[in-house]
This record gives structure tokens, sequence and C-alpha cells, in this order.
């Protein structure tokens, strides 16, 4: 058989740089218009070109592994050919590759639609994650309404697709097997690229452990001084109702009865935020302003036209999950997220403004190095930014804190700042379990170690393991809890947040450092990058 040239793969790989950008392109428009406006005609066109996409992949791929790419000599050749032959799930049949295209679809569709009745007033039914049950969760302190609501989220949406998800088991399975991976995990795991990289995530839990169990100590003994000892035990798991999430992922929302120095400033700007008028576009607007004052680059002018910034109010069913896209042109980037005025959509602007930073920086680069160093450091970059603008000197300096009067008290000061980490803790330590556990159980699910008639018992072993918390309420096989998380349903793996919850203090203190804020031992939790053009060189 003819034996390909170096310089012929140059040309193969450029001809097939330039095609697949078109079929992104078109795939991503179509995904896009699915997600923003969930119909059957949506549907059908975003099948259509995801199996157009799919068969485009498939062709070329059948001539790029013709190519001795493994003894090529350019390292940069060698690792496009290497990271493009992984076809994923394009190497399914059409039959087996819509199929799965249709399940996911299907499981995103019940997810975003499912609605529960109010506790308050059970003829009101209308209410959806985005923004009513968020809303609720944050603000109620009746545990009573609480439980309600978890179960009857859970009743709406993980429920629902129990069938269906053992389907997509198989399929991702099938397809990970037909590019000679075990399994999914296996497959999913190969981003990382990093043979012990499961014992790494262990050992990193193992450190940061001790920490969570002092938070989770501190916070059950709260939670039963606020909701009583029959509801709150004085030992063991909290009850997952209580913690401000619907998946008790993060607890930033229930800050405000368990600070360490009550009669200080609490950093919640969220009344603020409101009280001056704040737009989820101005939201946008001060981050696109932090990542332009560190010399990076501002929004295109489409990003302004075509993004949905917040919730239509035509009455739509759309995948409200904040996410940020790169139509793979170079030009086009976008941000869909239902956002609500406060300070938790703050940071997850800031959070979607990092992903498409990152497409900004990489949009010279060929298609198939348009990505993360690993999916971890994608989603760090925009948390980073998050870390500095959430310091109460910087919400000082945006007006979103008033002047602490008790500046001059240094104990004052001190105190504040321990109210100030504690409420970082709530949101970053609390979630590392969560995050662990989300792909700890899909692993094993997808490794064949929990089958389907222990899909729920096998996820809040994992739950009270990791997380130390329960369910309010016994469970049963009937419910399959897990999947009333998006990125279940949604075929996104978690373990990319564990990874950059940990590199985001890392970048952040090697960035704070360039920008000159750790000399004469000044503390990393009053840094703020701010307009330091050294921090964005190292970022960029
Ligand atoms: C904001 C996004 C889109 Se990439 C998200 O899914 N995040 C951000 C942090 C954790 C995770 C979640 O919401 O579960
Ligand atoms: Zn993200």
């Amino acid at each position: 058989p003819k034996v390909y040239s170096e310089e012929e793969a140059v040309t193969f790989y450029n001809n097939f740089n330039e095609q697949i950008k078109v079929y992104c392109n078109r795939n991503s428009l179509a995904r896009w218009n699915y997600d923003s406006n969930i119909t059957d005609f949506n549907l059908q066109r975003k099948l259509e070109e995801g199996a157009a996409f799919a068969k485009f992949k498939k062709d070329s791929w059948q001539e790029l592994i013709k190519y001795p790419w493994k003894y090529f000599n350019d390292p940069e050749l060698k690792r496009k050919f290497k990271l493009s032959s992984v076809l994923g799930t394009a190497a399914l049949s059409e039959d087996d590759f819509k199929r799965l295209d249709t399940i996911i679809s299907d499981m995103k569709s019940t997810y975003s639609k499912a609605k529960i009745c109010s506790f308050q007033d059970s003829t009101k039914c209308d209410l959806n994650l985005e923004p009513e049950i968020t809303e609720l969760l944050k603000v109620s302190r009746n545990h009573e309404e609480l439980r309600h609501i978890w179960i009857e989220w859970r009743r709406n949406s993980g429920e629902k697709v129990k069938e269906t998800y053992k389907e997509y088991v198989t399929l991702k399975n099938k397809a990970a097997k037909l590019n000679d991976y075990a399994d999914n995990a296996a497959l999913w795991l190969g981003n990382y690229e990093t043979e012990d990289f499961r014992d790494q995530i262990s050992a990193l839990w193992v450190q940061l452990k001790p920490l969570y169990q002092q938070l989770h100590a501190y916070v059950r003994r709260h939670l039963r001084l606020k909701y009583g000892e029959e509801v709150v035990k004085a030992k063991g798991p909290i009850p997952a109702h209580l913690l401000g999430n619907m998946w008790a992922q993060t607890w930033g929302n229930i800050v405000d009865f368990m600070l360490p120095y009550p009669e200080r400033q609490s950093t919640d700007v969220t009344p603020n935020m409101i009280k001056q008028g704040y737009t989820p576009l101005k939201m946008f607007k001060l981050s696109e302003e932090f990542f332009v004052s560190l010399n990076l680059s501002a929004m295109p002018e489409s990003f302004w036209e075509k993004s949905i910034l917040e919730k239509p109010t035509d009455g739509r069913d759309m995948v409200c999950h904040a996410s940020a896209w790169d139509f793979c042109d170079s030009m086009d980037v976008r941000i869909k997220q239902c956002t609500v005025v406060n300070q938790k959509d703050l940071n997850t602007a800031h959070h979607e403004m990092g992903h498409v930073q990152y497409f900004l920086q990489y949009k010279h680069q060929p298609n198939i190095f348009q990505r993360g160093a690993n999916s971890g450091f994608h989603e760090a970059v925009g948390d980073v930014l998050a870390l500095s603008v959430s310091t109460p000197k910087h919400l000082r300096a945006i007006g979103l804190l008033e002047e602490s009067a008790s500046e001059a008290d240094k104990d004052a000061e001190r105190e504040a700042t321990i109210n100030y980490l504690f409420s970082i803790a709530l949101n970053k330590i609390a979630f590392l379990p969560f995050a662990y556990q989300m792909d700890l159980w899909r692993w094993d699910v997808f490794e064949g170690k929990t089958t389907p008639e222990n899909y729920n018992c096998h996820w809040w072993r994992l739950a009270e393991q990791f997380q130390g918390i329960e369910p309010p309420v016994d469970r049963s096989e009937e419910d399959f809890d897990v999947a009333s998380k998006y990125h279940i349903i949604a075929d996104v793996p978690y373990i990319r947040y564990f990874v950059s919850f940990v590199i985001q203090f890392q970048f952040h203190k090697g960035l704070c450092q360039a920008a000159g804020q750790l000399e004469n031992n000044a503390p990393l939790h009053e840094c703020d990058i701010y307009k330091s053009t050294k921090a964005g060189n190292l970022l960029g």
C-alpha cells in the first residue's frame, strides 16, 4: 500500500481543518437554535447537522488513519493527528449516533421543561428550576417547603429519565469501544492525558477532606440551631435540602444565619446590585471590563447582538443552564445564561466570560487545538477573575460594598475578613466532594461496577461518604436522584470542575505574584489582579 509522506500529511490536514470548521459552525448553530428554543423543528435540524458532522468526521478519519502519524517528525503535526484520531461518538453507526443524539436531546428537554407546584399554593404549578426554584432554595428558611421542593424537583426531572439513561450508558460505552477504549470512563479520562489522574484526584481529596469536615461540622451545628434538633442531628450527615442549593453543591446561600462574626459586614452585594439598578447586560459588561483591564480581549460586537443574557419572556422552552459557545469560525462567540441580578450570577457571568476569553485567545489555532489544555483549565479561567472580583477590596472599588466604617479598627477588619473567607469556603470547599462524586458515580456506571438496579443506592452511598449529606426522605430505586443534575442528563463530564476548583487558586496565586500583590507577605485573600497587565500577560 502507498506510504503517505509527512509533506502530503500537511496538505491533507490543512484541507481537513478548513472543512471541519464549516461543519463545526453549522453543527454549533443548530445546537444553539435547539438549546435556545426547544421545538421539534429545531430538534430535527440539530439531528441533521449532527449526523452530517459525524459523517464528515468518520469519512475523514478513514483517510487520516492511513498516515503513519506516530512516526512523524513535526511534533505539532503529530499531535494534530493524534488528537484527531479519536473519533468519539461519531464512530457509532448512523442509526446509533442519531439515537444517542436524540436520547441526550430528550433528557435535556425533560430537564429544561420540568416544573413543580408551589408549596405555599398547590394550584401554582409553573415553577421552573431557573429562576423560580433556584430563588426559593436561596431564600426559604421553611424546612418543610425546602423538603417539598427537593422531592418534587427530583420526581419531575431525574425519575423521568431513568430508563433512557440506561440506553445512554450502553451507547456511550459502545462508542468508547469503537475508539479502542475499554469504556466511556476511560475515554473521558483521556482528556487529562495523565496515567495516574484518578490517583492524583484521590490524593487531592485526602488532602482537602479535613478542611471540608471542619466546614461541614460548623455548618451542621448552625443548621441545628436554626432548624432544631428534630430536623438536624448533632452528628452524622446533614439533611440535603437545607443547604441553599438543589444538589447541596455550594452553600453560599445560607451564609446569612451562620456568619462567624454576625455583627460584621457581610459581603453579599446582591441588595446593592439591585439598589444600583444592575442589569444582566451590566453584569457582563463589568466582566468584560475586567478582562480588558488585564489587556485581554474585549467581546466582538456580535457577542452582544447574538448572546442570550436573560431568559426570554415569550414563554419558550429553552435550556437555561449557563453555557459559553464557540461557533468555530474564529468570530462568532456567545453566552446563553438566564441571568438573575444577584452576586451568584455575577460570579457565573465571569465564569462564562472566562470560557469566551479562552475561545478568543486560541481562535487562530487549528480547530483541533481550540480546546482547554485540559477541561479543568477551561473551567478555571473565569473563576480566577471572580476570585479577585469577590474580594471586599474590589467590591468597594466598584462601589458594590460600602467603605466599612470599622476600617480603622484592626479587630473589626480581622473579623470581617474571617466572614469573607468563610463565605468563599461555603462555595469553594463545600463544592469539592460533590464534584468528585459526580464522576466517581459515572466512572463506576460506565465501567459496569454499578448496574441500573443500584444506580440510586450507589449515588446515596457516595453522597453520604463524600458530601456527608442524606436525603430528607427515604429514597428507593424508583428514584434516580443523580439525574436531577444537569450535567448527568446533558452528557457533560464533571471532574473538570474539581480540577478547576483546585487549580484556580494556584492560577490566582501565580497571577497575584506577577501582579506584585504578594510583596511583604501581603495575604493572598486580599489580592485583586484588576488592571494588572503583567497578570493578564501571564493568563493570556
Ligand atoms: C456554569 C456552568 C457552565 Se460550564 C456550570 O455548569 N458550572 C460552574 C461551576 C459548577 C458547574 C455547575 O453549575 O454545576
Ligand atoms: Zn464552565
